[in-house]
This record gives structure tokens, sequence and C-alpha cells, in this order.
């Protein structure tokens, strides 16, 4: 493709070159360069791109997008001076591949907690409706019934741009993606036609990143900002900040809450281990979803397919059939009655509203035993909060290992324990290993008691010093069930 088209809609400070090459791939790694590709030098969390750029000319680069240009140029190299390099490889990647976000209906899903269940459950409902459909998700993404393997919430522009063309060529009409935080400041979903934005909730993570409380809101709200004036935005009126991320949107401005008045209303009738029962836009139905937090999420679901212009009935029954995401909120028993839950909650609000919905819906006389720990090289600040909520809703709170990553075990279990009250010490023990943990769990519990093993969810891995080990929670509580049966 021809560099001219490629810098279509992109803010170009200088040019040095060649106005025009023949461009035959992306690439913002350097590593990834060959004949003919354009690289784009970006300044990352741990290295800045630009040092690369004299080893990506000699590796074939034909094209340079920089925010400095070099001291020494290439004479055969093009080289464009922009303001931020990753906000330009999220336009040119887009025009690369033939702008496919335009030639689909797509709806980004943003919040703290439910991204992935809400753009899930609309994935599963639009398959059920009878569409082509693709889904963008920390868990798996979807062309059709296709399963491409998710390295990322959001992928980085060029694998999400190539996602949505396949997903145009595979004949889909619609698609549904996550839209972290992490994506909208780091542009890479900049170039992207929405056709809506769904915010579901803001409440305490990410703050390794964001810094602040207030950084980490605006990076939602963002996202609201630049939506298009004929697509929709529609929020929870029942969240703190919910009204705040339509502030300054062109969108039509929509709502749904089970508190508030709004758009799209709905009322929890009953909250069991079985399912909903809701009242949904005056229309009672049944869910085979759990907990007040999946109320918010079905809700979503549904307002966004009327807004998607879908038959309020055929959705309520689609709707009404669907389990949403693996490892959120899923449940088994063992044969002698003990309940094992896996649940993908790894900030305190998930904690506590996982924690909160058990409690709703227990008997009253069984316990609680929470496995909990918390991932390594993210917000720390969350490491207290977690623990100390997983107590206050806990008859036994197992500390345990989540994913390491680059720090000790130990250490991160430390940074927990500090949120364990003296009153609530003798009921929490610290395991590192997760499994030993879990085997724990299910040694201590009785038939009828309810263990929840929190914060991995669908992850089969379980990263340490940067290698992935195989690990699953439920594989794990399944062999221990078995074992203790
Ligand atoms: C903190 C973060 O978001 N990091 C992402 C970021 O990497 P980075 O800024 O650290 O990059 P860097 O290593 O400093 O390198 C800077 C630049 O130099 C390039 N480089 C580097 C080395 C080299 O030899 N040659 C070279 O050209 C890199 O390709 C990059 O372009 O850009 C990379 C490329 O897109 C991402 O893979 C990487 O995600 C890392 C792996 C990550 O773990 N990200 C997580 C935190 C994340 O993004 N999470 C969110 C959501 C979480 C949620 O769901 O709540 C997500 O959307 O997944
Ligand atoms: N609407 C909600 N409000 C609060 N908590 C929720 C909600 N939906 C899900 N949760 C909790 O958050 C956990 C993660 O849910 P989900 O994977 O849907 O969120 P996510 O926003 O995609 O997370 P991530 O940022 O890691 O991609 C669930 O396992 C559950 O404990
Ligand atoms: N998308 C989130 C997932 C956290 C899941 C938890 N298991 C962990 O590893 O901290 C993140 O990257 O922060
Ligand atoms: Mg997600």
């Amino acid at each position: 493709m021809q560099l001219q088209d490629l810098l279509y809609g992109v803010a170009i400070k200088s040019l040095v070159g060649k106005p025009n090459q023949e461009v035959k791939a992306l690439a913002f790694d350097s590593r990834e360069v060959k004949a003919g590709t354009l690289f784009f030098a970006v300044k990352g969390t741990v290295v800045d791109g630009h040092q690369y750029i004299a080893q990506t000319v000699a590796a074939g680069a034909v094209v340079v997008i920089c925010e400095t240009m070099p001291a020494k140029v290439d004479s055969q190299v093009t080289y464009v001076e922009v303001e931020s390099s990753s906000a330009a490889l999220g336009m040119v990647a887009s025009n690369f591949y033939g702008n496919p976000s335009a030639q689909l209906k797509l709806v980004g899903v943003t919040g703290t907690n439910g991204k992935t269940t809400i753009a899930t459950l609309l994935y599963q409902l639009f398959r059920g409706l009878g569409y082509g459909v693709g889904l963008v998700s920390t868990v798996q993404n979807h062309i059709n019934d296709t399963i491409v393997p998710a390295t990322h919430t959001t992928p980085n522009p060029i694998a999400l741009n190539q996602l949505l063309a396949d997903m145009v060529d595979a004949g889909c009409e619609y698609c549904f993606m996550e839209v972290s935080s992490h994506a909208v400041v780091q542009h890479r979903i900049v170039g992207l036609t929405f056709t809506g934005g769904i915010f579901s909730n803001i409440t305490h993570d990410h703050l390794d990143f964001h810094h602040t409380f207030d950084n980490y809101l605006k990076a939602k709200k963002e996202f609201f900002d630049g939506l298009p004036k004929n697509a929709f935005a529609l929020t929870n009126a029942d969240d703190k900040n919910g009204m705040v991320m339509l502030q300054n949107t062109k969108a039509h401005k929509k709502t749904y809450a089970l508190k508030q008045m709004a758009d799209f209303k709905a009322k929890i009738i009953e909250n069991k281990f079985s399912g909903l029962h809701l009242n949904v836009d005056d229309m009672d139905v049944y869910f085979k979803m759990v907990g007040s937090f999946n109320a918010y999420n079905l809700l979503a679901a549904y307002a966004t397919a009327i807004l998607l212009e879908q038959d309020r009935l055929k959705v309520l029954t689609v709707l009404s059939s669907l389990h949403g995401a693996e490892g959120r909120f899923d449940y088994i028993v063992s044969k002698q009655g003990i309940i094992g839950i896996v649940d993908y909650a790894h900030t305190p609000d998930a904690v506590q509203n996982v924690l909160s919905t058990i409690a709703n819906i227990r008997k009253g006389t069984e316990q609680v035993i929470t496995v909990i720990g918390c991932g390594g090289d993210r917000d720390r600040t969350k490491r207290p909060v977690m623990a100390q909520t997983a107590c206050d809703w806990s008859d036994k709170v197992i500390l345990t290992s989540d994913n390491p990553r680059t720090e000790e075990p130990q250490a991160i279990i430390a940074e927990m324990e500090k949120g364990v009250s003296p009153t609530n010490q003798r009921k929490t023990l610290s395991i590192t290993d997760r499994k030993e943990a879990i085997k724990t769990a299910c040694h201590l519990a009785k038939p009828g008691d309810i263990i929840l093993v929190a914060g991995k969810g669908h992850e089969k891995y379980q990263e340490i010093k940067g290698v992935r080990h195989h690990f699953d929670d439920k594989e794990v509580l399944n062999e221990q069930f078995n074992l203790i049966n």
C-alpha cells in the first residue's frame, strides 16, 4: 500500500525523504521488521522504541514514524515526524486493513468490572439471533464460531485491525469488544469507528499504570469523548461516575439502572444459586446468571440490543438462556454437596460483589471459605484491600499466589496480610502454593460449605518469573472434589 494512503488522517509535523513509498508491512517492534516495513518508534513503559530506528532501517524498513527525527537519516527511507507515534499507529493500522471497523457495527465496552461479561453476552446474544458476529475479549476472540486466542483485553492496533478485517471477510455484521483503560491511553483504539460505547462501572484498579483515580476516570471518559455523533453512549446511571462518562460525548446519551431513573430499567425479584429473576422493561424474565452485578451486565446487554434495533421479546428469550463468560461465577458441586465457585474477581469491588452475592443467597449455616491472591507487577495498593474484603465476607480465608510475574509470591502475600485486622487473623491462613491452598480449602470444607477461588477465572496458567505454567483453578477444584468423594 502507498504511504500517502496510509497517512490519511494522521497529523504530520514534518516529513523527510520521498513522500511516497510502497509499504508491505507494519511493525512497532524492531524484532519484526523485514524488507518493505513501516516501523513505528513508540515510547513505552520500559524502553523507547526510537533507540531501534537505525536497526530497523538496516533490517529493511522503508518508512519510520517517530516523535523525534533521528540525527542521521538514510536517503532511501522516509521519516515522518508526528506528535504521537502510538496514535499514528492506530490510524495507519486502520487504513492498512481497509478501515474494517467502519464496515462492522462495532460496540466497545469499558469499565473496571463486567467488560468481558457484557461483551461475551452480546456476542452470544447476537449469534443466537442469527447474525455473523465477532468478539474481542480477555478470555478469547471470536470470528463467528472460530476462536482466536487472546493476548490482551484490547489487542495492539495491528492485531486488532487484522482481527476486525478477518471478521469483515467472514461476513460478520457486528463486533463487540472490550476497551481497556490501557488501550485508550496507549491509543490502541485510535482510527476505529464505533457504533456504540457501553460503560459498566469504575472502582479501584490499575493505579500502578494510571497513578491516580482521576487519570483512570479520564481514560475511560476519553473513549466516550471520541464517539461519533451518530453512535450511542450507554452508561450505568447507578454508578457514581456513570454520568461523568457522558459529559462531553457527541453520541446519543442513554442510561440503564436498577436504582435510578433511566432509559432502560430492571428490578431484581429473586437472586438465587439457580439464577436471577428480573423484571426488565416491565417483563418478568428468569436468567441463568447469578448475582446482582450480573443483573447490571444483563441489562447493559439488553439495552444495547434494543439500541441496535433488535426485537425485545427475541432478545430476552435468547438472553435468558445464556451463561456468560468462562470463569465468572463458574460453579461446581461435589458429590458431598460442597459448592466450589471459580470467579475472576481481581479488584476489591469484584471481591465484595461476588462475596455479597454468596452471602445473599446462602442459607446461613454453611461456611464460606475464600482462596485469594493478587497479581504481581500490578497495582500494589489493592492488595491489603482485597484481603480485608475477603476476610470481612468469609468465615475462612486462605491467602495465596495469583500470577506473581516478576515479584516474590511471599512478598505479595505479606502486602495482603497488612489488610487483615487482628480480629480477622484467626480465620486467615497463608499458603503460597495455589494448588495446596485450594486443596486445604477442600479439606476444611464440610457438606454445604461454599469455597470461592478468586482472581484467575478462565486463566489456564500461572505466570512465574516470565514463564507460564499450566494452572486451572476449576481443574484443581474438580480434582479435589473427586478425591474427597
Ligand atoms: C503496560 C503495558 O500496557 N504495556 C504494553 C506496551 O508495552 P510497553 O509500553 O512496556 O513497551 P516497551 O517494552 O517499553 O517497548 C516500547 C516500544 O519499543 C519496542 N521495542 C522493544 C524492544 C525491542 O527490542 N524492540 C522494540 O522495537 C516495543 O515493541 C514497543 O513498541 O505495549 C506492548 C505492545 O502493544 C504491550 O504488549 C504491553 O502490554 C503488556 C504485555 C501488558 O501486560 N499489558 C497489560 C497491563 C495490559 O495492557 N492490560 C490491559 C487491560 C487489563 C484489564 O483487562 O484490566 C489490556 O488491554 O490487556
Ligand atoms: N457489573 C459488574 N459489577 C461489578 N463486578 C462485576 C461486574 N461484572 C462482573 N464483576 C466481577 O468482576 C469479575 C470480572 O468480570 P469481567 O471479566 O466481566 O470484567 P472485566 O471488566 O472484563 O475484567 P478485566 O479488566 O480483567 O478484563 C467477575 O468475575 C465478577 O467477580
Ligand atoms: N487484565 C487484568 C487481569 C488480572 C488478573 C489477575 N489474575 C492478575 O494476574 O493480576 C490485569 O492484567 O491486570
Ligand atoms: Mg475483561
